[in-house]
C-alpha cells in the first residue's frame, strides 16, 4: 500500500474510488462501481501483481502482456477445463473466448470471428497463437495427406514470422504486417482447412533499418544456414550486406538463427511448401541481399550511372543468377527508366541517386512477392 501523501488536485481530476472492490481486483470490469480510466487501470494492475493477466469487460477479454512464459496457463489440462465451460464460469482466459466463438459457430451454423487488437508488443501475435492452438485442439484430428490440418494451421505461424517479423525497439518479434487467419470447420466441427491472408507488409524495412532494430528475420536465418546452403547463395555474415549493416543489431537474445532456419524449413515442409518452392523463396531472399550491395557511379553521359566496381558487378551477377534472369537486363532495369507514351516508348538513364532508388524499389517488391 502507498504511504500517505498529501496531494492537491483540481476536483475535475479526482475520481471516486471503488471501496467495495476486493483487494485482488475484480475479474470482470463491469463489476466495478465506477468505470473510469484510473479505476480500470488500477484493477488491471492489481490483478497483474497476482499474475492474473486476463480480465473481462463484459464479453471482451483484456490481456496484459506478462513478458514471461506462464506454461501452466496454456497446457492441455487448462484446455480441457475450458472446453464447453460456460463463459464467465472459470477465470478469464483466451481459451474461454475461443470456446464461446466455436460453440456459437456450431450451434448457430454461422461463421464467427475473433478480433485481436492492441499496440505493438501488447501480445497480439502470442494471443492469436493461443487462440489457434485452442481451436485446433477443439477441432483436431482430420487428416490431409498424412499430416493433420491443425498441425499445418499452427506451423503457418513460424513461416509467416520468418518473413514478416523483425526486431523493433518495442518488440523483438514484431509482426510488420496485418493478418486474417481463416480456419474452416466441417459440419461435425472438425477443422477442414485454413487460409491466411496478410496485409500491408512494412516494405521500407527491407532497405532501411534503424539501429537498434533488425531487418526481417529471414535474412539473418539464411545467413546462418548450413555451410553448403550459404555457399550456394554466396552468403557471408550479415555484416557484409548493406541492407543489414545499417544497424548494429545482428543477433537476438535467446534466439539461435541457425536453429531457427532449420525450424522454418521444417515448418514450411509441414505447411506443404515443396522443396523446390522453398529453394525458390530463399533464392529471392538471398537475391535481395546481393541486390542491396550493388552500388552505382556516375556514367559517361550526363545524368546516367554505371555499376560502380567489380564488387558491385559480382553482386549484380549473383542477383541475376539467383533470380534466374539476364544480368544485363537486370542492370538496365535498375539504371534506366522506361516511359511509355501514346506515341512512343522512351528510355531515360538515371543518375546514381535515382538508380539507388530504383534498386531499393525492386528489393521491396521482391520481398513482397515472397
Ligand atoms: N501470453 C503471453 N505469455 C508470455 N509471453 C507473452 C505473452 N504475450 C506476449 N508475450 C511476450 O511479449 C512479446 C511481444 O508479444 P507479441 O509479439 O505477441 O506482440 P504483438 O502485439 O503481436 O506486437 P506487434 O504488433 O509488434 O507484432 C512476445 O514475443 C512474448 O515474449
Amino acid at each position: 500500500q502507498q504511504k500517505e501523501k498529501k496531494v492537491v488536485a483540481s476536483i475535475s481530476k479526482v475520481y471516486p474510488k471503488d471501496t467495495e472492490a476486493p483487494p485482488g481486483g475484480v475479474d470482470d470490469m463491469t463489476k466495478l462501481s465506477y468505470l473510469h480510466e484510473p479505476g480500470v487501470l488500477h484493477n488491471l494492475a492489481m490483478r497483474y501483481e497476482l499474475n492474473e493477466i486476463y480480465t473481462y469487460t463484459g464479453n471482451i477479454l483484456i490481456a496484459v502482456n506478462p513478458f514471461q512464459r506462464l506454461a501452466h496457463l496454456y497446457d492441455t489440462h487448462m484446455m480441457e477445463q475450458y472446453k464447453g465451460a460456460a463463459f464467465g464460469e472459470l477465470s478469464p482466459h483466451v481459451f474461454a473466448v475461443a470456446d464461446v466463438a466455436y460453440r456459437a459457430m456450431i450451434n448457430e451454423g454461422k461463421s464467427n470471428s475473433i478480433l485481436v487488437s492492441g499496440e505493438s508488443g501488447a501480445g497480439k501475435t502470442e494471443t492469436t497463437k493461443m487462440l489457434m492452438r485452442y481451436l485446433a485442439y477443439l477441432g483436431g484430428r482430420s487428416r490431409v495427406e498424412g499430416r493433420t490440418v491443425e498441425q499445418q494451421v499452427l506451423e503457418s505461424n513460424p513461416v509467416l514470422e520468418a518473413f514478416g517479423n523483425a526486431k523493433t525497439i518495442r518488440n523483438n518479434n514484431s509482426s510488420r504486417f496485418g493478418k486474417f487467419v481463416k480456419i474452416q470447420f466441417d459440419k461435425s466441427g472438425r477443422i477442414s482447412g485454413a487460409a491466411v491472408r496478410t496485409y500491408l507488409l512494412e516494405r521500407s524495412r527491407v532497405c532501411q533499418v534503424n539501429d537498434p532494430e533488425r531487418n526481417y528475420h529471414c535474412f539473418y536465418l539464411l545467413c546462418a544456414a548450413p555451410q553448403e546452403e550459404r555457399e550456394k547463395y554466396k552468403l557471408d555474415s550479415p555484416k557484409s550486406f548493406h541492407y543489414l549493416n545499417q544497424s548494429n543489431c545482428y543477433e537476438l537474445d535467446g534466439v539461435n538463427d541457425a536453429r531457427e532456419y532449420l525450424a522454418t524449413r521444417r515448418a514450411m515442409d509441414i505447411v506443404g511448401i515443396s522443396e523446390d518452392e522453398q529453394e525458390a523463396i530463399f533464392r529471392v531472399v538471398a537475391a535481395i541481399l546481393h541486390l542491396g550491395n550493388v552500388n552505382f557511379a556516375k556514367g559517361v553521359e550526363i545524368d546516367s550511372s554505371a555499376i560502380k566496381d567489380d564488387k558491385s558487378r559480382f553482386h549484380l551477377k549473383m542477383t541475376a543468377e539467383l533470380l534466374r534472369c539476364d544480368a544485363q537486363k537486370l542492370e538496365d532495369a535498375v539504371i534506366k527508366r522506361v516511359m511509355v507514351t501514346p506515341e512512343e516508348v522512351i528510355t531515360r538513364t538515371l543518375d546514381p541517386v535515382a538508380a539507388v532508388g530504383s534498386r531499393d524499389a525492386l528489393a521491396k517488391t521482391l520481398l513482397s512477392l515472397v
